[in-house]
């Protein structure tokens, strides 16, 4: 007999991508309060493609406390920082050059290393060390929130279907030289950071993501590389969506309430 999960995922669907924003705004504002009134600090991980685009609410909120943000990127692509592909890029024009973070609190791969991609992942290792504390105290980070994107093919941070890095038990960064979607070299925080986070929040949107949001949410078990994201307990897993991304989908939705 099987059991009732006991942590399953929240779905939260909204009318519209505006709705989302602003939802998404609030959600991220409280998790950055309740991470700074237990700690002081708040560290959140970043994708790139269409997220950066869905953070705009954050803009001008008054209960952003951007001083006590560390952010780190789910995945990056070996480009400089100015390149049209580069993640960092994507966050910098959509959030960053809009808000007043210090910019020694965001974190972006070392651009002096992108000529040896096994350095520069184990790099961003360290930074991440250096953050977390050391890498033995604390067996994998636990980021206070995580915001993931979700790809066609259901790829979710650079960890695409079918991919030996799916089974990386071990390293916190990993890096990838033939990503199925461009630019080929990549690096990505692995399944044992993303599931350790205190919070995961995945954020799909539009009529591209239909049909896989479908299969992630509803077939979990075909094991498409955003359905093994379940943080381990006591972390949680929320999926952000527009109610026509979410067309397909019977998963039950909640009212988003906080
Ligand atoms: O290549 C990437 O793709 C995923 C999904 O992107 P989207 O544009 O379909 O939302 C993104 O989450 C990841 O950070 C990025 O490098």
């Amino acid at each position: 007999m099987s059991h009732p999960d006991p942590n399953p995922p929240i779905l939260y669907s909204f009318p519209a991508k505006a709705d989302l924003v602003e939802h998404l705004a609030t959600f991220v504002v409280k998790k950055q309060l309740e991470a700074i009134n237990r700690k002081g600090r708040f560290t959140l991980a970043l994708s790139g493609g269409s997220l950066p685009d869905t953070l705009g609410g954050l803009i001008g909120h008054s209960s952003v406390k951007w001083d006590k943000w560390h952010v780190f990127y789910v995945d990056e692509r070996v480009v400089p920082h100015d390149h049209p592909d580069s993640n960092h890029l994507a966050c910098t024009d959509k959030l960053f050059s809009k808000v007043p973070i210090p910019k020694e609190n965001i974190h972006p791969i070392d651009a002096t290393l992108l000529d040896n991609i096994e350095e520069l992942a184990d790099e961003y290792e360290k930074e991440l060390i250096r953050e977390f504390a050391s890498k033995d105290s604390a067996r994998f980070p636990v980021f206070d929130l995580i915001l993931l994107g979700m790809g066609p093919d259901g790829h979710t941070a650079s960890l695409f279907p079918g991919h030996s890095l799916l089974s990386e038990e071990d390293r916190w960064v990993a890096y990838i030289e033939d990503s199925p979607k461009p630019p080929p070299k990549r690096i990505t925080l692995t399944y044992p950071v993303i599931n350790h986070a205190a919070i995961v929040a995945f954020v799909a949107t539009g009529k591209g993501k239909q049909d896989i949001l479908a299969t992630v949410l509803d077939n979990p078990d075909e094991g498409l590389p955003s359905s093994r994201v379940r943080p381990v307990s006591p972390g949680h897993l929320y999926w952000f969506v527009d109610d026509e991304a979410a067309v397909k989908v019977s998963y039950p939705r909640t009212p988003f309430t906080l």
